[in-house]
């Protein structure tokens, strides 16, 4: 072209040259970009077909798009069959490199045409595609990267809140997959499969799982061909023991209903390297988090069987308030501590004849009754322990005598005035004391236990103080 003044054709060629430069340089997406740069070579060589073929990282080739994209791989079946360099030369394309940011990544070619544009100009259009394709790619990566990064931190803040794999899939999965483009994920974890959005049947997938614990994979990532063909599956595992699998779907083809041949579909590439990358990276924080999640609960059912057995151990079985052994070990702990409290041991009145005329089932009834109702007249920090047989001690604290006596005569009215199922009076003789410095348990109890006696010997039904 230099020195000479362009002829009205290049002048054309140059016009169309410029609005398709415009285009490539606004498309949106990958494919957009693809589908502009062979439509116009496609027109630029009369109508030859165009193909484009990504380079993997182990330096095969695979066919990632094609134009026209109906027909083609019909009609010119070695494009189809094109898996490397090799082939690709003896294929004797008329190729065009295709640049990415470290080194070609990928070609676009079409068989050799009996005209062709001006090939620096052609040149130019594939160098502007490249750029184009750098560009797009980093800012679809970057905002990916940036949403999966969000999403990894919701997930480590959640792990706590979700309490199984489904609820995890439950709050992220429509989000990892809109990061990944994904249709479905599922996750395999202790003989289980936990699914999301659209994924292979669950039979079709155990099949799979089945084949991928058998390989003894080294790989941290596998693409997935036959009946799960887009899927992409990352093991999770977690201090190099692996608790199961990570699959994520992309159920749509890059060449939409061109391949119908199983043996083309097998070597279709549908995720990135960065993207492969992306989901180890997930597929690590899951482990983690399925593990805490995993502790979190065992620890939970721990301190609830802990909580239960140290009820049991507590607890009087009948009356249900708390036995001996812990009323003892609470009088213990007051003791050595300088909280005020008093206590009151209450037996009931003549039991002995309740058991003779009503039975022991009855009885017993009555002992339940009577601790409901201790229960209810006292407040909240006050202990109720059943010190054995008919006997009851109650420990209450920070009430000086006058009230600590109020109490203690609340508690014989009530039991006195309650409708019991007997026809017989119950009552019950309270001893009462407050505890004083230095006092011993042994004292205390022994003082509380004199003042019950008394309190039989004065006629029953009422309190007195030692
Ligand atoms: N139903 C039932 N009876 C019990 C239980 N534990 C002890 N007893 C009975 O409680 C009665 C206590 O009788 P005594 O010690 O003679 O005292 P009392 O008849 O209440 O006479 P006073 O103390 O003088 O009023 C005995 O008959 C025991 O068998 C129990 O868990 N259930």
């Amino acid at each position: 072209m230099s020195g000479t003044l362009p002829s009205s054709s290049s002048i054309q060629h140059l016009d169309n040259l410029c609005h398709e430069l415009a285009l490539l340089c606004s498309s949106a997406t990958p494919l957009e970009l693809f589908e502009l740069l062979a439509k116009t070579l496609h027109a630029l060589t009369q109508g030859q077909p165009v193909a484009l073929y990504r380079r993997l990282s182990t330096g095969n080739l695979r066919l990632a798009y094609c134009y026209p994209v109906d027909g083609t791989l019909t009609t010119h079946h070695t494009l189809a069959a094109i898996r490397c360099y090799d082939d690709l030369v003896a294929s004797e394309l008329q190729l065009y490199e295709l640049n990415g940011e470290q080194g070609v990544w990928g070609y676009i070619g079409h068989p050799p045409a009996a005209y062709i544009g001006p090939t620096q100009w052609i040149q130019l259009l594939i160098d502007i595609a490249s750029q184009r394709l750098r560009l797009l790619k980093a800012e679809r990566m970057a905002t990916r990267q940036s949403g999966l990064k969000s999403r990894r931190k919701l997930l480590s803040r959640d792990i706590k809140r979700l309490t199984s794999i489904d609820d995890i899939l439950q709050h992220h999965g429509a989000s990892w997959c809109e990061i990944f483009q994904a249709e479905g994920i599922a996750l395999a974890y202790q003989g289980d499969l936990h699914c999301y959005g659209e994924c292979p049947s669950k039979h079709q997938l155990f099949h799979q799982l089945q084949q991928l614990n058998q390989q003894n994979v080294q790989e941290e990532i596998i693409e997935l061909n036959g009946s799960c063909q887009g899927g992409l599956a990352a093991p999770l595992s977690v201090a190099n023991a692996s608790l199961g699998w990570l699959l994520m779907f992309r159920q749509q083809p890059l060449l939409p209903a061109l391949v119908a041949d199983s043996t083309l579909q097998a070597s279709l590439s549908y995720w990135m390297p960065l993207e492969a990358s992306m989901i180890i990276e997930l597929a690590d924080d899951l482990a983690v988090a399925i593990t805490a999640q995993e502790v979190v609960h065992l620890n939970r059912q721990l301190t609830k069987t802990n909580q239960r057995l140290e009820g049991l151990a507590h607890t009087d079985p009948l009356t249900k308030c708390w036995n001996r052994y812990y009323t003892e070990l609470v009088i213990e702990d007051l003791s050595h501590s300088s909280v005020s409290f008093a206590v009151l041991m209450f037996d009931i009145d003549d039991f002995k004849n309740i058991n003779d005329t009503y039975g022991h089932a009855v009885g017993d009834d009555i002992l339940r009754d009577i601790a409901h109702l201790a229960q209810k007249t006292l407040k909240g920090g006050d202990h109720l322990g059943r010190w054995g047989g008919e006997e009851f001690v109650v420990i209450t604290k920070g009430l000086d005598e006058d009230v600590s006596l109020k109490l203690a005569n609340q508690l014989c009215h009530h039991v006195e005035k309650h409708i019991f199922s007997i026809a017989d009076p119950v009552t019950i003789s309270i001893g009462l004391t407050l505890a004083k410095p230095n006092d011993q348990p042994r004292q205390l109890l022994e003082r509380a236990e004199q003042g019950m006696y008394l309190a039989k010997m004065a006629g029953k039904n009422q309190v007195v103080i030692c």
